[in-house]
């Protein structure tokens, strides 16, 4: 059985003082230990939360990483650097590094690479634009951009990979993919997986939605047979609604 994953993108928001206020507020919160609950945040704050995190269970982890150790790449962040401060996940190929920083398939590829040799989870987005959607490509972009984030990692690291089908559209728009459509293009890209690496690691592959999903919504995903747990942004901001997000998809202890 997968465990679910519920993961908070910060995105670009909080101070070091904000952040530490919330980690006191999640915490005070008794999470429930059937679900695994990750923290994204930005660069700035990462040293300060992992001491704060220090012998808990809820995870902390990056928006972005650069793949090589170390060199001439002003303003980039390696794995390396991450792996050194004890993070253990990476969210990488987020739709919005794609279309406002350009990145490539083959550049998520080298990161999840990077990440996998660094004993760092990646958190790979996948998913399609609104266009995409409309001339019936959804499929094919998904599917697309799952082999090539993939491609060359080997057969015993893939299990570790989290992916994250976030459609476009649905990001930060308040018009969250339904549960059943959502479920349609996750199956998909587990059937994909099937066929690209064998159904024993795809089975075990973990495949989030995300997309506008908040405390309200949530149980319709967790309630599908391939959805495996949420990446949220905008609802994760406020620590009582992550808190809510995460007690929600708690199979002993959720709402659901
Ligand atoms: O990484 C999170 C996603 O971009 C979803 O953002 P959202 O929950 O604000 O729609």
């Amino acid at each position: 059985m997968r465990t679910p994953i519920i993961a908070g993108n910060w995105k670009m928001h909080k101070t070091v003082n904000e952040a530490v206020q919330y980690i006191e507020t999640i915490q005070s919160n008794q999470l429930p230990q059937d679900v695994e609950a990750v923290i994204c945040a930005p660069f700035l704050t990462l040293h300060t939360l992992q001491d704060k995190l220090a012998g808990s269970s809820i995870g902390l982890g990056a928006q972005n990483a650069h793949w090589e150790k170390e060199g001439a790449y002003t303003g980039e962040v390696s794995v390396h650097m991450l792996q050194d401060l004890g993070v253990g996940y990476v969210i990488l190929g987020h739709s919005e590094r794609r279309t406002y920083f350009a990145e490539t398939c083959e550049q998520v590829n080298k990161k999840t690479i990077a990440a996998l040799n660094a004993g760092i989870i990646p958190i790979v987005c996948v998913g399609e634009t609104i266009q995409e959607r409309e001339s019936g490509r959804t499929f094919e972009v998904v599917s697309s951009q799952v082999k090539k984030a993939l491609k060359g990692i080997a057969s015993n690291e893939l299990h570790k990979v989290v992916l994250a089908y976030e459609p476009v559209w649905a990001i930060g728009t308040g018009r969250a993919s339904s549960a059943n459509d959502a479920e349609e293009v996750i199956a998909y890209i587990r059937k994909t997986l099937m066929s690209e690496f064998g159904t024993a690691v795809a089975e075990q592959i973990r495949i989030q939605y995300g997309g506008s999903v908040k405390p309200e919504n949530i149980a319709t995903y967790m309630a599908e047979p391939n959805i495996d747990g949420a990446l949220v942004g905008g609802a994760a901001l406020d620590p009582e609604s992550f808190s809510g997000l995460v007690k929600a998809a708690s199979r002993v202890g959720g709402q659901a």
